[in-house]
């Protein structure tokens, strides 16, 4: 039998095809296409400073203009290995001739919509053939001018991946065996799950271009428009995918993207043999994005969010307090994130005695116990409960707030039994003295 008291007693995942997965960042390009984000070079440097702290493999960049390409040649200078920078193009020499005109680059996503709408309403061609011709007339172009290769199949959950999309990939794959395949799920129409009908099933496509078509290297690009961005990207990554484009956040088009942070957290923490990532700079990378960009990152956002470890509930807290493991699903170490305890309307009487003890203690510098059972306590209890009772209370106790109870039940009272030990200090073994007069009952 075995017990699972502890995060090391937890089995691991295993990733079917073994860990030689990567991350692609496009936070600087797809992110920065979100209405209200304006990256400044500044921003696009420590965005960068931070992947290069967590591991990522690589990032994508714009180069249309002298802004992204300040910030691409300021990258370089760093001199980093990892993030490699990256180009991206739509599919037209011309893209292409200003990802050549950049010192350093030497990866370039082409851009290739594939889906009937992008085909004749967005880009206005006659139809697939001339999408295909067009298509591989700037790969060959790319890779004639010595560019390694990745191929954006855009919106490839709502194209016809049978009939156009997986023989375009087979003529990709002439031309550049080693060429990316990105998948698109440009709208957020796929879906994470093996049983899906085309064009909607990540796994199914993902496991076509593997197997049938023999693709080395495929990545997925995942919208999060119906909330299984991070679930395919990792889906992806499950049946055969060796890489996935995510941003920070998930910030980017509509919706925005799968999560960095979701796909990191869930690979360090839950997969074995995976400690190639430093989680540890999240936390404070998702703060530089709320300051920096001026976005509000939700309180109970997954791994970054201000609640992720805040514990406010009876039941809860107090399980937390006796073991954290029985709440938190991972130690807020590993996201360099902090423990915090709370007391609001839904709070139960041990984390009201932890934090009322805590504040007595950090006040006068003992170190005593409160028991439950103490009337003070109970009638601070009281107290609080009458704040939500009148239903105008909406926040939880400050400090403050406590540190006022705390003044108002325990300050002008002994604070412990001086016979105990003569200097009325005790190291977590003794019990404060009850009030000498009599307080009230409590119900
Ligand atoms: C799904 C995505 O996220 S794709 C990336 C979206 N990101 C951005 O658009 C931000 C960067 N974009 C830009 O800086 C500009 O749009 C540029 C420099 C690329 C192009 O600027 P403009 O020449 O002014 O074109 P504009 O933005 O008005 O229209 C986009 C053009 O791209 C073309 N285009 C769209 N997809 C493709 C493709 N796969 N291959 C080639 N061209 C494409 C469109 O047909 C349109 O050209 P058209 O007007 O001749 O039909
Ligand atoms: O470059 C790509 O990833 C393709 C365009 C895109 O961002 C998307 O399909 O969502």
């Amino acid at each position: 039998m075995k017990n699972y008291e502890s995060y090391e007693d937890l089995p691991k995942l295993k990733l079917p095809y073994g860990n030689e997965i990567f991350i692609s960042d496009s936070t600087i390009r797809d992110g920065s296409q979100m209405p209200g984000i304006v990256l400044s070079r500044e921003h696009k440097i420590q965005i960068y400073e931070y992947l290069h702290e967590i591991g990522i493999e690589k990032l994508e960049a714009f180069v249309f203009n002298k802004r992204d390409r300040d910030a691409v040649e300021i990258m370089f200078d760093r001199g980093y290995e990892c993030p490699e920078i990256t180009g991206w193009a739509r599919a037209s020499r011309a893209d292409i001739d200003k990802i050549l005109e950049v010192d350093g680059l030497e990866e370039t996503g082409i851009l290739m919509s594939v889906s009937d709408t992008h085909i004749y309403s967005k880009m206005r061609l006659s139809g697939r053939e001339e999408a295909e011709e067009k298509y591989l007339d700037a790969l060959q172009y790319a890779v004639d001018h010595g560019l390694r290769t990745r191929a954006h199949l855009e919106d490839m959950t709502r194209a016809d991946n049978y009939g156009f999309v997986f023989p375009l990939v087979k003529k990709i794959m002439e031309i550049d065996p080693d060429c990316i395949v990105r998948v698109c799920d440009t709208v957020g129409y796929g879906m994470p799950f093996m049983n899906i009908d085309e064009p909607y099933g990540i796994p199914k496509i993902v496991q076509y271009l593997k197997k049938e078509i023999g693709v080395k290297n495929i990545e997925t690009h995942i919208h999060d428009d119906y909330g299984f961005g991070a679930a395919s990207s990792i889906a992806g990554f499950w049946h055969g995918a060796n890489w996935t484009s995510v941003t920070f956040l998930g910030i980017g088009e509509r919706a925005g993207n799968s999560e960095m942070e979701k796909i990191l957290l869930f690979l360090a923490d839950r997969v074995e043999g995976f400690d190639k990532y430093n989680l540890e700079p999240v936390t404070r990378f998702a703060k530089f994005m709320e300051k920096e960009l001026g976005l509000r990152v939700p309180r109970n956002k997954a791994v970054v969010g201000k609640n992720i470890f805040a514990h406010e509930s009876g039941i809860h807290a107090a399980g937390v307090l006796k073991n954290p493991f029985n709440y938190e699903p991972y130690p807020p170490e590993l996201v360099g994130s902090t423990r915090l305890l709370l007391i609001g309307d839904s709070s139960g009487l041990e984390v009201i005695r932890y934090k009322i003890q805590e504040t007595l203690n950090d006040l006068l510098d003992v170190e005593t116990i409160i028991e439950k059972d103490d009337r003070r306590l109970l009638k601070i209890q009281k107290e609080i409960q009458q704040l939500y009772d009148k239903e105008e209370r909406v926040s939880c106790i400050s400090d403050e707030e406590l540190l006022a109870y705390v003044e108002k039940y325990f300050l002008y009272q002994p604070i412990c039994d001086p016979a105990h030990t003569g200097r009325g200090k005790f190291k977590g073994k003794g019990k404060i003295q009850e009030p000498v007069e009599e307080i009230e009952e409590t119900d």
